[in-house]
């Protein structure tokens, strides 16, 4: 457990019911700045992993360190307060606020996170330049409603929210799945070079092992899941 650590995970044992685990993971180390793309079956236990590494769960038993907190030992106020600073989620529905537009939307985080408001600066200008990165300039320039927006344009703003404020690790649930090939390719595209950029440490959880590419390492869930074994 460095200071080169982004997420170690030891021992972790966790089951929604007590006598049916989901996840048993002896030892998982993810280096910062690392992109790594978490596969497995449907119903496999990514979602699941992915919530006890947001600290939205904590694990009956094992240790969660993300960057240098021992999070399974914190209070959910702590691990709160935590994710707000350090961790970007991005999750298959994007919980966009309709009636705001695109710059209120990617600002949010900003406002419950002074650490992520002090590091963006000045959080429009952020906004707008994480905006342009992503590909939606125009509504930049021509301000609209999230709501007016194609999946794939409010995919890119979930990703421009998701990454404001330059927080170390992004946990991705799924994000892509509701669009065709090329738009998949291209926005990871975006997304790896934006992790690239600030060093970001990414996990991005799918089943279509074609994305696999995008990223420094893959790892599949049933290789380090040991639930079941005695
Ligand atoms: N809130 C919950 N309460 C009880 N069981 C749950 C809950 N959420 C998930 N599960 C169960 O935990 C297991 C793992 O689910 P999870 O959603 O983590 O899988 P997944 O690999 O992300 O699946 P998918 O690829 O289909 O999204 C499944 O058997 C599922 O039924």
């Amino acid at each position: 457990m460095t200071d080169t650590t982004a997420i170690e995970v030891q021992q972790l044992r966790f089951g929604w019911k007590p006598d049916q685990p989901v996840l048993q993971i002896e030892h998982l180390h993810i280096p910062k700045g690392q992109q790594v793309f978490l596969r497995g079956a449907s119903g496999s236990g990514k979602s699941t992993l992915l919530n006890l590494l947001g600290g939205l769960m904590s694990p009956q038993q094992g240790q969660i360190q993300l960057l240098d907190q021992l999070l399974n030992t914190r209070s959910q106020r702590f691990r709160d307060r935590f994710r707000a600073d350090h961790i970007g989620v991005l999750f298959q529905q994007f919980n966009l606020l309709p009636y705001l537009n695109l710059i209120d939307n990617v600002t949010l985080p900003c406002r419950f996170s002074s650490l992520r408001r002090q590091r963006a600066g000045n959080p429009e200008a952020a906004a707008e330049s994480l905006l342009q990165a992503l590909g939606l300039q125009s509504f930049v320039e021509h301000p609209v409603k999230t709501a007016e927006l194609s999946i794939g344009q409010q995919q890119r703003v979930a990703a421009a929210r998701a990454l404001i404020g330059q927080p170390e690790i992004l946990l991705a649930d799924e994000p892509t799945s509701a669009l065709d090939s090329d738009s998949r390719d291209q926005f990871l595209t975006l997304l790896s070079q934006q992790c690239q950029q600030h060093q970001t440490t990414l996990v991005f959880v799918s089943h279509d092992l074609s994305l696999s590419h995008h990223f420094d390492r893959v790892i599949d869930l049933s290789e380090i899941n040991h639930k079941g074994a005695v």
